[in-house]
């Protein structure tokens, strides 16, 4: 096992560090304090945690810091591996927060979990490590103090002969266990065989016969008691069994004697009933005998000659047979009454129907009349008129005689003078310019002549030659004024004769209109003409219609009534047929009658023999009792002498005798000897049951002596084994402690150089003694310090090299740690440690760490490793160095 590379934070002076470590021989160096020691114990505290501390877990937590961690990565057997581990401090006490361990197998949690694990890989503990492996600073006489037990305890420890001990502790409590089995059943067996002793000495099959004779006597004298007490029973029942026929016998007498009192009792009763029962046989005779009268009576009634069935029953049939005929009759008459009625009935419905239709007709008449009347009465009326329109017409044209037109003319006359009168005055009009004009020039001739000029012209004229213009101007005036005269009487009288045409067209027009009057007048007067003969023609057919309606309707009246008539009839005839039926159900009741009788009469008579029955069976059973009667007399009377009241007494007698002494031996003797019998017979199965037990413990014992037998060659191969275990740790250790012993002495004898001392003596109890050259023995106490450093050291290094050779290969060892080694050393015994180092690393020692600063051991290191502390920090920082070089240690020369 090689440790290959440590890293620590935190922990103790340093802040943050690592290192690999190689094979060899590594010299860890830097002055006091700087942190060498930690360094190393860092390494243990990695593999075994708070067991690699002489101190608490805090104390390997910087001053002040919260946690700490610590990995330290190792090799071993092949197998790589990294354990890490963090410390954490809370207040003033600090706990593992995390502890890992990773390898080739796994990995493995928790501070226990760990130790014990790292403490099998290596098969040793921190104990044992420190005790082997590791030479703490300041641990020289660690070994050397010790006593020799304890030494022991170390060696066999490390060498792994604890174990045969504890093997050995196995047996031997095994051992123990055994001998308590064993002890326990040898008791066992010796009481069960002082039990079997006792019982052997009881002579218990003797005590068996004795009881089963004495068992075999009290047997007899109970079936002897037995015996009697049968005889016994027997004569008590024989003498019970005379009691009982006697007392039989009584009882059947006492019966016999019931019986006769009751049959004579049932007798007399019958013939008691008997008697009523002739009684009424007498009285339902009479009551035949009435009703036999009555049927006579009946028999007239009905007009029957005997009152047999079957005259009855033609009587019937012959009264059903008429009664048949006459219901059909009776049908018949009501089904044709009921067609009388009915058509009764519908001609009086006719006869209304034409009567009302001649109604109508009249009525229609009688308007047409009227029609015609008022048509008459306009007539009238129309004629006047048209006579007045007449004579205005005359008188019209008697106006235009005188006229010179006709008639007719009147508008165009009219036309032509209008004409006329509009030429005249347009004349007229014309005239009256042409005046109006002539006048205007004769006044401005007139006026021109006044001035001077010229009429004509306008002309200045001196002399006027057209004075004569004047004239003629004066004479046109003149002349128009005539002709305007004329012309205005010529326009008067037109217009007088436009005035008498108007006249004249006025008359015109309104005779116009008097001849459209009269037209429509004649008109008119035609139209009531023709309504008045029609009408009239008309209404004379109406009544003449309602006429012949009336005459039906008066043949249909007739005819209802007729047939209301035979209907009447008919129902006579009804009415006589169901009288005639009724009379037949009369009939009838009185042949009811006479058969309600009959029958009345043949219950009496049916009654009367069933009495006569009875009274006669009554007689036969008072026959058959008398008869019975007289035997149970004489059953009686042997009854009566065949019981012997002296030998009822007798039995009397026995009886009690043998009750008295069945109680005497039932209820005291026999159950006095069957308890004692069943104490026997208990006593016999204790015994036996001895006898069984007897045979059990026989059994038993030789169970027992079996299992002793067993167990003693169990104890004895214990206490071998036990007895093995102590000889070959004895063997084993003595073998170990001479090789122990020579290595001590070549390892002491390579350290130290003085040739006082000539061995040194390791006995079997692993006590030490160095001998000096003269022969006497020294205790390792007694030697100097130096020379004990060098001691420890000797027996560190031969404890170191017996696990090496003794275990190698199945567990290869750490690494050898020394801390410090040269204290105590002067300067040639430093050369023989160098020597000692290397002499262990040609046996085999693959890995070797040295806190020194040595300049020697410096110089023999394959690899040097420098510890410094900064001074303002207090914090501690590791550093590998070349291995220094033969110049650099020729310099230091
Ligand atoms: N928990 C801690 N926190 C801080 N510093 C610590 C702690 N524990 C120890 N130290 C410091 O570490 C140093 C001890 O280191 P160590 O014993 O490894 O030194 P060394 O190099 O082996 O010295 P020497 O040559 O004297 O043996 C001391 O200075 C101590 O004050
Ligand atoms: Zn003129």
């Amino acid at each position: 096992m090689r440790f290959t590379r440590i890293a620590i934070r935190n922990f103790k002076p340093y802040e943050d560090a690592e290192l690999d470590l190689r094979d060899g021989v590594t010299v860890i160096h830097g002055v006091n304090g700087s942190g060498k020691s930690s360094l190393l114990e860092a390494c243990f505290f990695a593999l075994y945690g708070s067991k690699a501390l002489a101190g608490t877990l805090e104390d390997v937590v910087t001053t002040g810091a919260d946690d700490a961690e610590i990995a330290l990565e190792f090799v071993h057997d092949g197998g790589e591996y990294r354990i890490e581990r963090r410390i954490r401090v809370s207040g003033d006490r600090a706990t593992t927060a995390k502890c890992v361990l990773e390898g080739p197998e796994g990995t493995v949690e928790g501070a226990r979990d760990v130790r014990r694990h790292v403490a099998s890989l290596l098969r040793m503990d921190a104990e044992a490590f420190v005790n082997c492996a590791y030479v703490q600073q300041g641990e020289v006489n660690k070994l050397i103090n010790a006593t020799p037990s304890q030494r022991q305890d170390m060696i066999d420890d490390l060498l792994q002969l604890g174990k045969l001990e504890t093997y050995r502790e196995r047996a031997g409590n095994a051992r123990l266990g055994v001998e308590d089995v064993l002890t326990r059943k040898r008791s066992v067996l010796e009481d069960v065989e002082s039990q079997i002793e006792t019982k052997e000495e009881a002579d218990l099959h003797a005590t068996l016969n004795a009881l089963e004779s004495e068992l075999d006597s009290l047997d007899e004298e109970i079936s002897n008691y037995e015996g009697q007490r049968d005889k016994a029973k027997a004569a008590l029942d024989a003498a019970e069994a005379t009691l009982d026929e006697h007392a039989e016998k009584r009882e059947r007498l006492d019966e016999v004697e019931a019986a006769i009192e009751d049959l004579t009792a049932k007798i007399s009763t019958d013939e008691t009933k008997r008697d009523d029962l002739s009684e009424r046989v007498r009285e339902l005779d009479a009551a035949a005998d009435d009703l036999e009268s009555d049927i006579d009576d009946a028999l007239d009634r009905a007009d029957l000659d005997d009152a047999s069935d079957e005259a009855i029953a033609g009587a019937r049939e012959a009264l059903s047979e008429r009664e048949s005929g006459l219901r059909d009759d009776l049908s018949e008459a009501r089904t044709r009454a009921q067609a009388f009625e009915t058509q009764a009935e519908r001609l009086a419905e006719r006869a209304a129907d034409l009567e009302s239709r001649a109604e109508e007709k009249r009525e229609a008449a009688e308007a047409d009349a009227e029609t015609a009347a008022e048509a008459e009465r306009e007539l009238e009326s129309f004629r006047e008129t048209r006579a007045e329109l007449r004579s205005s017409l005359d008188d019209a044209e008697a106006r235009f005689e005188d006229a010179p037109v006709e008639l007719g003319e009147a508008a165009d006359l009219l036309e032509k003078r209008r004409e006329a009168r509009s030429d005249a005055r347009e004349s007229l009009a014309e005239t009256e310019t042409e005046l109006k004009n002539a006048r205007e020039r004769l006044a401005e001739a007139e006026r021109l002549r006044d001035a001077g000029k010229c009429p004509e012209c306008g002309q200045p004229v001196e002399g006027s030659p057209h004075v004569d213009a004047i004239s003629e101007r004066e004479a046109a005036v003149e002349s128009l004024e005539a002709d305007l005269d004329s012309l205005e009487s010529d326009v008067e009288s037109r217009s007088a004769a436009v005035e008498a045409a108007e006249a004249l067209v006025e008359i015109e027009n309104r005779a116009g209109s008097q001849r459209d009057k009269l037209d429509l007048a004649e008109e008119r007067i035609a139209d009531r003409e023709e309504t008045v003969e029609s009408r009239r023609e008309a209404a004379a057919e109406k009544r003449e219609a309602a006429a012949e309606l009336e005459a039906e309707a008066e043949e249909k009246r007739e005819a209802a009534t007729t047939q209301a008539e035979r209907a009447e009839e008919v129902a006579e005839t009804v009415e006589s047929l169901e009288a005639d039926l009724e009379a037949l159900d009369e009939r009838r009741d009185r042949l009811d009658r006479v058969e309600s009788l009959v029958d009345a009469r043949a219950e009496k008579i049916d009654a009367r023999d069933r009495l006569r029955e009875k009274r006669e069976t009554l007689a036969d059973v008072n026959r058959e009792r008398r008869e019975h009667l007289r035997e149970r007399r004489e059953r009686r009377d042997e009854l009566r002498e065949t019981v012997d009241e002296e030998a009822v007494e007798g039995a009397r007698q026995r009886r009690e005798n043998a009750a008295a002494y069945l109680e005497r031996v039932e209820d005291e003797v026999l159950p006095e000897l069957r308890d004692k019998r069943d104490e026997l017979q208990s006593r016999v199965g204790g015994v036996e049951a001895e006898l069984e037990q007897l045979d059990g413990l026989r059994e038993r014992r030789e169970h027992l002596s079996e299992r002793v037998d067993a167990l003693e060659s169990v104890h004895e191969e214990v206490s071998t084994l036990e007895s093995t275990y102590g000889d070959l740790r004895a063997e084993l250790r003595q073998r170990n402690v001479e090789v122990l012993e020579r290595m001590l002495n070549e390892t002491f004898d390579l350290v130290y150089a003085n040739d006082a001392y000539s061995r040194i003596r390791l006995d079997g109890e692993y006590g030490l003694t160095v001998f000096q050259k003269d022969g006497t023995a020294l205790e390792p106490e007694q030697l100097s310090g130096g020379e004990r450093a060098l001691f420890n050291l000797s027996l560190r290094c031969a404890i170191y090299r017996l696990l090496a050779e003794g275990i190698d290969g199945a567990a290869p060892l750490p690494p050898l740690i020394l801390d410090e080694p040269t204290v105590f050393l002067d300067d040639g015994h430093v050369s023989r440690l160098v020597d000692l180092v290397e002499d262990m690393q040609n046996r085999g020692v693959k890995q070797i760490l040295i806190v020194s600063h040595d300049d020697e051991l410096v110089g023999a290191a394959d690899d040097l490793v420098r510890v410094e502390k900064n001074p303002t920090t207090n914090r501690s920082t590791v550093e590998r160095t070349d291995a220094p070089t033969v110049e650099s240690a020729l310099a230091d020369d």
